[in-house]
């Protein structure tokens, strides 16, 4: 893996409030390398989709900044695709035209057949080439999220950013999800960042987990190496107890953040901090 492929240096961010600036942010610093599965993981409100907004170009750090393959991030861009958990797939188009129009900008210039195949090209990733007339609304859950990883996959780009993608779904399609997720980075090769609240998600994918601190002032807390050979299996991995190592380093990270997370709601009551506070720990018990 090449180093210095994309870098936050310094990253900060202040909101601006009615009661002033709110410093959501304070020295995020990541070198991730080409091709690298980096997770974020933290406690609800922590700063993570404000990391990705940056990283994707939709958020401006007020300190600091990302760079990209040597070229510094400022606004959106097609080398930085994103998925959201909410599948945001336009609803009056089908699922091969949802695709169209992400390839139609891609591939400007490029004929008629050529852009057909590489519609189909990635909706063959995504195992969705049985549904290229149906409408958004016809479809599952699971399936718009796979569609939607199509659309973003078709842009080619050089990192893929992923908020929460499978936060929304049933246990059995985001294991599913998560499988296919996980062939399509062997098979592409592309650099993700993807947020997550679910502890098995991040170790089984990852290769590196960045856990966040609480917030407000938010910065990166700890770091995981997830050092497990691939291809990953994860009946295997459940009785592997490397895996189970690196599940009970992010439990514990979490449950130490948790704690400290009663004292700042007290400090909120008393009308002196704007910290969201509300924490997805009861989503599971191994989730944050
Ligand atoms: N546009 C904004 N204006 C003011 N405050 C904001 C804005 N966007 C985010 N924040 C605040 O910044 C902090 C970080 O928010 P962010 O959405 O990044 O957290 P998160 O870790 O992704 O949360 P969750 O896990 O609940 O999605 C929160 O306190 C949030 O209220």
């Amino acid at each position: 893996m090449q180093s210095k492929h994309l870098e936050l240096s310094q990253v900060g961010i202040d909101f601006p409030t009615p009661k002033g600036p709110f410093t959501a942010l304070t020295d995020v610093n990541l070198k991730i390398a080409k091709g690298e599965f980096v997770s974020l993981i933290g406690h609800s409100g922590c700063g993570k989709s404000t990391v990705l907004n940056i990283v994707a170009g939709l958020h401006q750090a007020t300190t600091g900044g990302v760079i990209l393959d040597g070229a510094e991030v400022t606004t959106p861009g097609p080398e930085r695709a994103v998925v959201f958990q909410n599948h945001s797939l336009l609803p009056w188009l089908s699922v091969y035209k949802n695709v169209e129009l992400a390839v139609k900008h891609a591939m400007r210039g490029q004929s008629k057949a050529q852009m057909r195949e590489w519609v189909m090209h990635n909706l063959e990733l995504v195992h969705m080439t049985h549904a290229l007339d149906k409408l958004p609304s016809e479809i599952s859950g699971g399936m718009k999220q796979r569609v939607g990883i199509a659309r973003a996959l078709s842009m080619q780009p050089k990192v893929l950013l992923m908020d929460e993608p499978f936060g929304a779904l049933d246990a059995l399609t985001r294991a599913h999800l998560q499988d296919a997720l996980m062939e399509i980075h062997a098979n592409l090769g592309n650099t993700v960042i993807m947020i997550t609240h679910d502890v098995d998600e991040a170790v089984l994918l990852s290769d590196r987990i960045v856990m966040m601190n609480n917030g407000p002032a938010a910065t990166i807390g700890e770091i995981l190496e997830v050092d497990l050979p691939r291809p990953r299996e994860r009946l295997a991995l459940a009785d592997s107890p490397a895996y189970n190592h690196y599940r009970h380093e992010v439990l514990t990270f979490l449950y130490d953040k948790q704690k400290k997370i009663e004292p700042v709601s007290q400090h909120r009551k008393a009308g002196s901090t704007k910290v969201k506070s509300d924490n997805k720990a009861s989503k599971s018990s191994d989730a944050a």
